[in-house]
């Protein structure tokens, strides 16, 4: 042993006095036969409370800190995490302070990683730290692929054969490229907010008051809309109605799902809606109904099957871009109504500065017919709106960001020391923790700025000043405070596998909130203003966090609005 790793026992959080201690006195309190007796059962309760502090000693000094759990070893950290969900990342840090640190659980070490100026080369190093090493078992317990279609799915996922073949680097570059700025997205993001300005006007017509919870009233518009833009006129849901309960009822229990303990008795409900939902998808494929889906759709069916899965499996896979397309921007939408109508004050500067964005058609006796909402104008005239959505972002989206170690990786970054990550560790990108960050984000992380990304260049005067509009919105949609690295945004994850969808997300949100903002009154059920309601930090969703309670609303028509056709134009 060398001198070194002696030191480091030494040093290590382990009472080593104690310990020969006791194993002196032995022989003197026990009898020669029970010595044996106790000496195993001693040996395995200093072995079961010791371990993690011999790891944490004897591990590579390069590698992050390992932090034993103060009482229950191996587990304790898989329990914090299990009860405190979410916000369990930041119970540590609040104790450790480290930049990027491990716990150790029964089955896998993973690294924690707080300081954004660390995440930014670790997303970037693609290839020794795999996204979809990580991903891909959860894909499987999503939407139940069988075995075979894994083997099909897994196939060069570290670009062995080149960096294009295979399915799934088929099926990403396909939808990065359908979904990146561009006429192929603009007709989709077309398509979508003229549905919702049909829809919207439907749902809450001239006088007449809607009573809901103001997540269902975001759901029923965005899951249909949604789908009929994707998914094309025969998608799942214009096939089969009760289907967006059932999406949603999956939703809301797919964490039991995939945690497999005899599913169809444990999470019945979410079970058999999934069971459902599958179904729909599997005749969507076979009936050939994806042909008259979006592009992106269509592509995608066909390197799916092309691949070699089955009409059923590839039915399959579109439940995980369901996911990706609705689950997100429905709590996002909802979040940002709630954080603009439970704001008086904020609603009233967003309804004046979104005013600008509208055009008007009168009919012939002068009275306005039509008000038609620019979305581009939106977003290269509107900061306060832009900023408000980012901050609402900022403040909803904890999801970490996870790679697997494919290759032991060392990552160095300004101001730190290289860190070694080891082969087999799994890594979390703690975005919470980051997105709630004093020192990154200043002594007011931990409450809502909604003028946090207006920097100081970037007013309405100098959007409407700049030349290109495309420029223009560019700014708009990055103007990060100073000082913060853009590797703390993490709303939409980071490095190869960003969020392709977030250009179209931009759109279709500030759209919709901009039409709600300028349309409708949405008050507590009870009148007046409703609370802003608190983020629900002990589940962890798979995306961004939900309400602890979900507010109960009147939607109606505002005063002079109720016989005015609304528009949403890009
Ligand atoms: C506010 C709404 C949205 C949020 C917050 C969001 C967030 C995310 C995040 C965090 C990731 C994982 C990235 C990582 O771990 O580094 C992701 C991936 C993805 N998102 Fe989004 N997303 C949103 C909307 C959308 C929309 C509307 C679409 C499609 C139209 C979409 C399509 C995707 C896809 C396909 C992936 C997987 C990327 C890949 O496998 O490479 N997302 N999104």
């Amino acid at each position: 042993m060398s001198t070194s790793t002696l030191a480091h026992l030494r040093a290590a959080n382990i009472p080593w006095l104690q310990h020969i201690t006791v194993l002196a006195s032995t022989f003197y309190f026990f009898a020669f036969s029970e010595v044996r007796t106790f000496l195993i059962l001693y040996g395995l309760t200093a072995f079961l409370f010791d371990t993690e502090a011999l790891l944490a000693a004897l591990q590579d000094p390069t590698e992050p800190p390992l932090i034993p759990h103060p009482y229950l070893p191996f587990l304790g950290h898989v329990i914090g995490m299990f009860w405190y969900g979410a916000s369990y990342f930041a119970r540590v840090n609040a104790k450790t302070q480290y930049p990027i640190f491990t716990l150790q659980t029964l089955t896998a070490r993973t690294i924690a990683v707080i300081d954004p100026v660390l995440a930014a080369p670790i997303q970037r190093a693609s290839k020794n730290l795999s996204f979809y090493g990580m991903i891909l078992e959860v894909t499987k317990r999503l939407v139940d692929f069988d075995e075979q279609s894994m083997e099909i799915i897994r196939f060069n996922l570290d670009g062995e054969h080149g960096s294009s073949e295979g399915l799934m680097n088929e099926s990403q570059e396909m939808i990065a490229s359908e979904l990146s700025p561009g006429r192929g997205l603009n007709q989709l993001s077309t398509t979508q907010l003229d549905k919702f300005s049909e829809l919207l006007s439907d749902l809450v017509r001239g006088t007449s008051t809607l009573e809901i919870s103001l997540m269902d009233f975001v759901k029923r518009i965005f899951t249909i809309a949604n789908a009929y833009t994707i998914y094309g006129p025969q998608n799942p849901f214009a096939m089969h109605p009760e289907l967006v309960h059932k999406f949603w009822d999956y939703e809301s229990g797919m964490i039991a799902v995939m945690a497999n303990v005899f599913p169809f008795i444990t999470a019945r409900k979410p079970w058999l809606a999934r069971k459902a939902i599958n179904e729909a998808l599997q005749e969507f494929v076979e009936k050939g109904y994806y042909r008259t889906a979006s592009t992106m759709i269509q592509k995608r069916v066909q390197i799916n099957l092309k691949h070699g899965l089955t009409t059923k499996m590839a039915g399959r896979a579109e439940l995980i871009l369901l996911f990706g397309v609705i689950g997100n921007a429905v709590p996002t939408t909802f979040w940002f109504l709630a954080n603009v109508f439970g704001r008086p004050a904020l609603l009233q500067k967003i309804r004046i500065e979104t005013s600008q964005a509208i055009s008007s058609t009168r009919s012939r006796d002068g009275k306005v017919k039509e008000k038609i909402i620019n979305v581009t104008d939106l977003k290269t005239k509107c900061p306060l709106l832009v900023s408000t959505y980012r901050e609402t972002l900022r403040t909803i989206a904890n999801l970490a960001s996870v790679r697997l170690v494919t290759n032991t990786h060392s990552v160095s970054a300004p101001g730190h020391p290289p860190y070694l990550l080891k082969k087999g560790s799994m890594i979390q990108i703690a975005s919470g923790v980051i997105h709630g960050s004093e020192s990154v984000w200043g002594a007011d992380a931990n409450s809502f700025n909604p003028t946090r990304f207006i920097s100081s260049t970037t007013s309405s005067e100098q959007f409407s000043s700049e030349t290109g509009a495309s420029i223009s919105a560019e700014r708009t949609a990055t103007a990060l405070p100073k000082n913060v690295p853009s590797a703390a945004y993490r709303a939409f994850g980071g490095g190869s596998v960003i969020c392709p969808g977030r250009h179209f997300a931009q759109s279709e949100i500030l759209g919709f909130v901009a039409l709600c903002v300028q349309m409708l009154d949405i008050e507590d059920v009870k009148g007046g203003t409703f609370d802003v309601p608190e983020r629900d930090d002990q589940r962890i969703p798979l995306s961004v966090m939900k309400p602890v309670k979900e507010p109960q609303v009147v939607v109606k028509r505002r005063k002079g609005e109720e016989d005015v056709i609304w528009r949403l134009e890009l």
